[in-house]
C-alpha cells in the first residue's frame, strides 16, 4: 500500500496594501490648496505620505484616494516624484468621496483580489517612521484582526455636556488618563474584516473617524502596538511648523 503524507494547505503569504485617504480639504489648516498637495520642505504631504507606506518591505501596493475632482492632477504630481527606494511598490489614484469614511471605501474597492491585508494612513500623517509601520504589518500578518498604533495621552482628558443658554460647557466627567491612548495611522486590517465594517458600519454626518472604531462595532478585537511621536496629525497651522522641524533635524541626522 503506498503511503502518502497527510495533505497541508499551502501557507498562502500575506500581501498587504496601504490605502492613503487624502481627499479631504484642510480646512483646519487654514486657506489653500487641499491639504495633502501643500508642500512639507518643498515636497506636497502626499508624496512623504507614500513614500513612508513604500519604504516598508511589507507594502507592495499603494492605494492614493485623492481629492474627487483631482485624481488627474495627483497621478501626474505623484509621477514626477521618485516614490519608493526599491522601485517595487506599485501605487493607483483612485477619486474620494464627501466624508474619510467614503473615501477609505472607495479606495478598498480599488484593491486587487489577492490583497490579504489593508493599511490605512492619512495623508495628514506624513512623517509616520518606517519602525511603525512594519510593526502594525506584521501584527496583521501574525493574524490579529485589527491593529492600532497609539501613544499614551499626556493632558489630562475630560467629557462635557451640552452648554445651557449659550453658556460654558459643564464637565461631565473626568477619563482615567491611564487607560487612554491617542490612536494614529496607519491602522492594519485583515481585508475581509475592514471589508465587513464598511460594508455594515453606517455612521451619519461626517462619519466614522477611524476605521478601527468601524471594526470595533462589529465586536471584533482591536489590538494596540506603539505608536510614535513623529506620526502625528498635521491638522492645524502649528502642526506645519512641527512638520518640517522634524525633516530637518531629520536632514541633520540621517541625510534625508
Ligand atoms: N472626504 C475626505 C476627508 C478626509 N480625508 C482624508 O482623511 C485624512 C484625515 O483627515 P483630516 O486630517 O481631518 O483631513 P481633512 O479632512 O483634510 O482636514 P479638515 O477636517 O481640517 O478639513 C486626511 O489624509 C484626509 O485627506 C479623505 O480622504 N476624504
Ligand atoms: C484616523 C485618525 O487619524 C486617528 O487618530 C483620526 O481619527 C482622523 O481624524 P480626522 O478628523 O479625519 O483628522
Amino acid at each position: 500500500m503506498s503511503h502518502t503524507e497527510p495533505s497541508v494547505p499551502p501557507r498562502i503569504p500575506a500581501r498587504i496594501a496601504a490605502v492613503i485617504p487624502a481627499a479631504g480639504r484642510g480646512l483646519r489648516l487654514g486657506p489653500g490648496a487641499p491639504k495633502a498637495l501643500r508642500s512639507l520642505n518643498g515636497t506636497p504631504m502626499l508624496v512623504h505620505a507614500v513614500r513612508a507606506m513604500a519604504r516598508s518591505r511589507a507594502v507592495s501596493l499603494v492605494v492614493v484616494v485623492a481629492p474627487p475632482e483631482g485624481a488627474a492632477e495627483v497621478r501626474t504630481l505623484l509621477d514626477g516624484h521618485a516614490l519608493a527606494a526599491r522601485g517595487t511598490t506599485e501605487v493607483i489614484v483612485v477619486p474620494g468621496g464627501e466624508t474619510r469614511q467614503e473615501s477609505v471605501r472607495l479606495g478598498l474597492a480599488a484593491l486587487p483580489g489577492d490583497v490579504t491585508g489593508v493599511l490605512v494612513h492619512d495623508a495628514a500623517r506624513p512623517l509616520v517612521p518606517v519602525d511603525t509601520v512594519d510593526a502594525v504589518a506584521a501584527a496583521v500578518r501574525d493574524g490579529a484582526p485589527a491593529v492600532v498604533p497609539a501613544l499614551p495621552v499626556s493632558d489630562t482628558v475630560k467629557e462635557v455636556g451640552p452648554s445651557a443658554d449659550g453658556g460654558p460647557e459643564p464637565v461631565v466627567a473626568t477619563l482615567e488618563r491611564a487607560r487612554l491612548r491617542a490612536v494614529q495611522t496607519p491602522q492594519g486590517f485583515d481585508r475581509g474584516t475592514l471589508l465587513e465594517a464598511h460594508e455594515k458600519v453606517a455612521l451619519e454626518g461626517e462619519g466614522a473617524t477611524d476605521d478601527a472604531g468601524m471594526v470595533e462595532r462589529l465586536g471584533v478585537e482591536v489590538v494596540v502596538v506603539p505608536g510614535h511621536e513623529e506620526a502625528f496629525k498635521v491638522t492645524r497651522p502649528l502642526d506645519l511648523v512641527l512638520a518640517e522641524a522634524v525633516l530637518a533635524r531629520r536632514r541633520a541626522n540621517d541625510g534625508f
